[in-house]
């Protein structure tokens, strides 16, 4: 696997794909005062002709940094799922995301590309996530919910079931999520209330 971005989860998704028997070959990063990440070699800013077999998974947090690189990438994406993961047979895993350590996928899930389901994450039956959406450690989705792409699930968040949470739209850590949640929104607290409106995507 090739990794672009060697930040601290790239670390987590160095030690995912490890305990999966998978290889990480090189590190693209920016930043050239990086050289090396858990004796992973940093190479330098990406680049498209870079030869090689393997895939590529864009390993930054952040939901918009992670899509505008990807428009730059040429390079096939993987996939890294943690073998302590729970997945459903039935669920579907798009391209460049991951599914990290004791995460839970139930029944007829759809998970976009370039998503992250973090650790401990729950994500119920019948969900849908978007493309670069990013369900953080902990939280938890009930069934049915829909994420629109982008959007960031913050750690421990409850979303109630059959809730749609728009596209871009942030829920922070630990709010409880009642209601739908229109695009670009911030939601924060118990219940959850919208204080602003997401303006980095
Ligand atoms: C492995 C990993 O680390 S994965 C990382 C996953 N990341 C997360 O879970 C982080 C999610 N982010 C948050 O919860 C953030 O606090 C955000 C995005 C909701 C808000 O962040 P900011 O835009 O910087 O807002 P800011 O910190 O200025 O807070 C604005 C107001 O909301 C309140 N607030 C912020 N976050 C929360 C929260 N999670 N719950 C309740 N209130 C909150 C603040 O107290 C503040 O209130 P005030 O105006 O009365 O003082």
């Amino acid at each position: 696997m090739l990794l672009y971005g060697a930040s601290g989860h790239a670390k987590v998704i160095i030690s995912c794909l490890h305990a999966s028997r998978t290889s990480v070959e090189a590190i693209f990063d920016d930043d050239l005062r990086k050289e090396s990440l858990l004796t992973i070699p940093v190479i330098g800013p990406y680049q498209t002709d870079y030869e090689s077999n393997a895939p590529l998974i864009v390993a930054v947090g952040d939901n918009a940094i992670r899509h505008r690189l990807t428009q730059t990438v040429r390079h096939p994406y993987g996939i890294a799922i943690h073998p302590s993961a729970q997945v459903d047979s039935s669920v579907q895993i798009g391209a460049g995301s991951v599914v990290l350590h004791g995460a839970i996928l139930q029944a007829d899930t759809r998970i976009g590309s370039h998503v992250i389901i973090n650790t401990g994450a729950s994500v119920d039956h019948d969900c849908a996530v978007g493309d670069f959406a990013h369900v953080a450690p902990g939280a938890v989705l009930c069934g049915g919910i829909r994420v629109e792409t982008g959007a960031l699930i913050g750690a421990g968040a409850v979303i109630c079931p059959n809730l749609n949470i728009g596209k871009w739209a942030i829920v922070g850590a630990g709010a409880v999520v009642i209601r739908p949640v229109p695009d670009y929104a911030v939601v924060v607290g118990n219940p959850g209330r919208i204080i602003k409106l997401n303006k980095t995507a």
